[in-house]
């Protein structure tokens, strides 16, 4: 279902988006101007700045669900359209997890339209992250495995808080599953061929001293001064006239993004008959069940 059709589709009766504000909050905005743009992601816009900070809400791990992939891509749309905003930074409303990833029950016992659907809009998010024209940072306040990963790697930085039980990384081939040709190719693009082809066989989640090691985060800072560290760095990069800093971004990710613009039905296809195989959902099953057996 494309975008347009799946926000309908939150939109219709008993969906947990409908009568959420999707515009300006009364109060019209001004600097730090909280603005709730959808029940999982909420926006702060300093309009003065010309930044807007975008919080993921999606208990209780920020996973990346269908609803939560397609409220975030809702809400990216808005800010490109807000001329009053140059940048964004990414980070999760509390403390702890950044995001958990994809969401497993996405990819676990469902058909195969809906694994094309949940791929697609994967695709899509990663595709609108990638090719932003705004400075996008990552204020990392919380554990970042795979998907998570993979959003933050689409920023122009990140910024990591100092925490070692926060990890980060690629972990796909832990689970029993891989990392897709893109997101191995955004990997390399920040770390390297050497650094990824390491990380990602190993499905290494790196500690920060290690992330900052290996380049995957630009900075390690106290966990308090996570996102005012970010805002301070944004302020960096929006100091570069944005035609200048928008072409040569381009320039460096074009290659990229035309790799999954060329094989992006192909690339669905492969997704949906990878997961959908009986040994695939056998591992998804067993990871899920470990981690909910936690808790119970
Ligand atoms: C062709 C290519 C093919 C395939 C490519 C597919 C690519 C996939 C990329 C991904 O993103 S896969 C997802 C990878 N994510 C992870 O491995 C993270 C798993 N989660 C955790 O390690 C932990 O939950 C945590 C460290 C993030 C947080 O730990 P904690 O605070 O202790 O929370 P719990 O573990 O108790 O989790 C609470 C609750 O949430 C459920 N949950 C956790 N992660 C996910 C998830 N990614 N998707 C769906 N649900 C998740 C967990 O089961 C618990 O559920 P309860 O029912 O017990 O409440």
């Amino acid at each position: 279902m494309a975008l347009v059709a799946r926000v309908r589709a939150l939109l219709l009766p008993g969906s947990r988006l409908r009568g959420a504000t999707l515009g300006r909050a009364a109060n019209g905005g001004g600097a730090g101007a909280r603005r709730a743009l959808s029940h999982r992601v909420l926006v702060e816009a300093d309009p003065a700045a010309g930044v807007a900070v975008v919080k993921f809400r999606n208990p209780p791990v920020n996973s990346l669900s269908l609803e939560m992939l397609t409220e975030l891509g809702i809400c990216l749309e808005k800010l490109e359209n807000d001329k009053t905003v140059r940048g964004i930074v990414l980070t999760a409303d509390r403390p702890g997890i950044f995001s958990a990833g994809l969401d497993l029950t996405e990819m676990c016992g469902r058909n195969p339209a809906h694994y094309a659907e949940f791929w697609k809009a994967v695709q899509e998010l990663w595709l609108r992250l990638y090719q932003s024209n705004m400075a996008l940072g990552a204020a990392i306040n919380g554990t970042c495995p795979a998907g998570g990963c993979l959003l933050s790697l689409t920023c122009d930085y990140r910024i990591l808080a100092d925490n070692p039980k926060y990890t980060i990384g690629l972990n796909e081939t832990q689970l029993g599953i891989f990392a897709p040709f893109w997101f191995k190719d955004t990997m390399v693009n920040t770390i390297g061929h050497r650094a990824t082809e390491r990380a990602l066989q190993l499905g290494l989640l790196f500690t920060p001293a290690e992330a900052l090691q290996v380049g995957l985060v630009d900075q390690v800072v106290p966990e308090d001064q996570v996102q005012s560290t970010a805002l301070s760095v944004m302020s960096q990069w929006l100091a570069i006239p944005d035609h200048a800093r928008q072409l040569t971004k381009t320039m460096m990710r074009k290659a990229t993004v035309d790799q999954l613009l060329k094989h992006r039905e192909a690339d669905i296809q492969n997704f949906v008959s990878f997961i959908s195989r009986d040994s695939i959902q056998k591992v998804l099953q067993v990871y899920l069940q470990k981690l909910r057996k936690k808790n119970h």
